[in-house]
């Protein structure tokens, strides 16, 4: 029966329903996002039964709170625990002005497939990684999911389709065509410039470009990706050839209103890096096969790719694309950046 929906396309309703503040079911367990949940639901959900908070391992290691579960901490919700409770442990803004949350229970033992899973729905609908469940059957109305295939999903490779692609003369190079990409899972659409006419069968010059809002349409001083997405333009169209992929992964794949939160956890003097950990996120959570995947749908097998971190490469070649060359993206720092990128220097390893 073809008119039931997939697991990519359940889980893609999911991420829906939790950024709107509705529950979700997950095997056995009710499971909704701290961040966009009401009162009034969470009132609901707690007479169901005793309620859990999930939280990832890092932002547990801030909270003080020990992650049995190694990747992620269960933390009991006290009786007295309300959305101010909950907010204040699953979003870092307040962290320096009311440090002491705790002393926070955190269970061991028991399956926290759910749990995981998840974590994992609310990374991918780019909200804090913070959970609520509560262990109660699937309601009727409410997009039910088993977690452990739900895991495995998200951690799969999705596959692109291209949609539409027309000439689309640019400032630094008039021969440009864009490409738009489709993920058959609901999730972002990714885009690529191709500049000339480069052939197929030798590397290309290539960047893999993450969206940055703030940099590439504001101008913003405070990281690198506006004059890194305009050079890298540049050298394309002075070469008469190369291929940019515009990927969707704002803030390192976490999004825009959580680039914000970390923006205002910079402003109080955490790193960039550290900002990420504290909200519960990796330093870096792109999915780079997409780039490696959009590069081969176009025809191509090698590129000189222009960047400075290292791990983009690797991720490359580890996905089928060989890098016979990497080409340094190096732009000017400024009074803002400046300590961003000595950062990235410092802990992801960019080669500067
Ligand atoms: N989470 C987070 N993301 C940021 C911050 N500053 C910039 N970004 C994002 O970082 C990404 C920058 O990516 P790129 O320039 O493609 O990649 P890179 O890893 O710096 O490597 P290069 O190829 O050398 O530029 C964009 O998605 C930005 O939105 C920050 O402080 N926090
Ligand atoms: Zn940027």
């Amino acid at each position: 029966m073809t008119l039931i929906p997939t697991l990519p396309e359940t889980i893609a309703r999911a991420r829906a329903d939790l950024r709107m503040g509705l529950p979700i079911a997950l095997g056995d367990h009710l499971a909704a996002a701290v961040e966009t949940l009401s009162p009034e639901r969470l009132a609901d959900l707690r007479a169901l039964g005793p309620a859990v908070l999930a939280l990832t391992g890092r932002r547990a290691e801030t909270l003080k709170a020990r992650a049995y579960d190694g990747d992620l901490a269960r933390v009991a919700l006290p009786a007295g625990a309300d959305l101010v409770w909950l907010r204040a442990l699953a979003d870092p803004a307040g962290d320096l002005m009311t440090p002491l949350k705790g002393p926070l229970t955190t269970l061991r033992e028991g399956d926290v497939s759910a749990h995981r899973a998840a974590l994992a729905l609310a990374k991918s609908a780019q909200l804090l990684p913070a959970m609520l469940l509560v262990a109660a059957p699937a309601q009727p109305g409410l997009t039910a999911l088993p977690p452990g295939p739900v895991l495995a999903q998200l951690a799969a490779e999705t596959a692109m389709a291209p949609v539409a692609a027309a000439r689309l003369p640019l400032l630094a190079a008039e021969r440009s065509r864009l490409h738009i990409f489709r993920p058959d899972d609901g999730a972002e659409e990714h885009y690529a410039i191709e500049i000339g006419d480069p052939p197929r069968d030798a590397p290309v010059l290539a960047r893999l470009h993450s969206a940055c809002f703030t940099g590439d349409v504001l101008g913003s001083l405070k990281c690198d990706c506006g004059p890194q997405l305009n050079a890298a333009l540049a050298a394309m169209g002075q070469a008469g050839a190369g291929v940019l992929l515009y990927l969707n992964q704002e803030g390192r794949g976490i999004g825009l209103a959580n680039k914000m939160r970390a923006y205002d956890l910079q402003n109080q003097g955490f790193d960039t890096v550290e900002a990420n950990h504290r909200l519960g996120f990796e330093d870096d959570e792109r999915d780079f096969r997409i780039g490696a995947a959009l590069l081969r749908r176009l025809g191509f097998e090698a590129v000189r790719l222009m960047t400075n971190n290292p791990r983009k490469v690797a991720m490359m070649q580890a996905h089928g694309i060989a890098v016979p060359e990497r080409v340094p993206l190096i732009v000017p720092p400024n009074r803002h950046n400046a300590g961003y990128l000595d950062i990235k220097a410092q802990k992801s390893g960019h080669l500067l």
